[in-house]
């Protein structure tokens, strides 16, 4: 099996690249961010850690995480970002490995992993290769606005907690260039696959 990291800065277009790779071949796909976010719901390993590192002001009225209150408080704060991936990531690292094996034993040929902090958590070194979903920062800024309301200043402040575009194309071996649009994105996969993988 192939085990591919699909990463890239927010916005960028990991989520449209994962959605196109399940259609079209034969793969396993899981994205951490929605694992993380299983983790944390009411009864998941990382509820009761998380609501004793913010206390009960960032839980909603349906007893789950408010997720904007907490995004307002990390992304302006490193320490405290850094303690709730402390709670997170070692949970997170955890199911994946799990469900990694076990699509290797059912005999997929692929495996796809996104994730936005795959080289700071050095996933090269267990992944057999890494991908960069690449997009003009004023692409990401103008999409992320229109499709998830975000402002310019939450933009900012991600993109403020994650890796250069430099530091991403360093460790990636394929860059997809996804500042077009997603048919131009596909056909750039499409003909990496067959010369990687024929
Ligand atoms: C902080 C939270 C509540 C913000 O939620 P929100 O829905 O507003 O934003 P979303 O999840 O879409 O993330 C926005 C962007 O920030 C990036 N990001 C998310 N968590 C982190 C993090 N811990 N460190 C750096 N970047 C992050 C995402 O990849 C994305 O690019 C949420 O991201 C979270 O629970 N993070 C902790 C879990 C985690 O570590 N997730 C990352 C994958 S392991
Ligand atoms: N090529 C494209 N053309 C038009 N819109 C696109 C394209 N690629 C992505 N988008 C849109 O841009 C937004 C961000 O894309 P997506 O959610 O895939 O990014 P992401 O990298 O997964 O984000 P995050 O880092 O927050 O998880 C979405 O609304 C998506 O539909």
């Amino acid at each position: 099996m192939h085990y591919i990291g699909v990463t890239g800065g927010v916005g960028c277009g990991k989520s449209e690249v994962l959605r196109f790779l399940e259609e079209e071949y034969d793969c396993e796909v899981l994205r951490s961010d929605e694992l993380a976010r299983e983790l944390m719901l009411p009864g998941g390993c990382c509820f009761e850690p998380v609501l004793a590192l913010f206390g009960e002001e960032v839980l909603g009225t349906d007893g789950q995480f408010d997720r904007q209150a907490i995004a307002k408080k990390v992304f302006g704060n490193p320490e405290l970002l850094d303690a709730l991936n402390q709670i997170t990531h070692p949970a997170v690292r955890e199911e994946i490995a799990r469900r990694v094996e076990a699509a290797r034993k059912s005999g997929r040929k692929f495996f796809f992993l996104e994730a936005a902090l795959l080289i700071e958590e050095k996933y090269d070194e267990i992944c057999n290769e890494l991908w960069y979903v690449y997009a003009e920062e004023s692409v990401r800024r103008k999409r992320l606005a229109q499709s998830r309301g975000y402002s310019e200043e939450k933009i900012s402040a991600v993109m403020a907690n994650q890796l250069s575009e430099d530091v991403f194309r360093k460790h990636c071996r394929f860059v997809v260039d996804n500042s077009g649009s997603m048919e131009n994105t596909r056909e750039q996969i499409r003909s990496y696959m067959r010369s990687a993988f024929h």
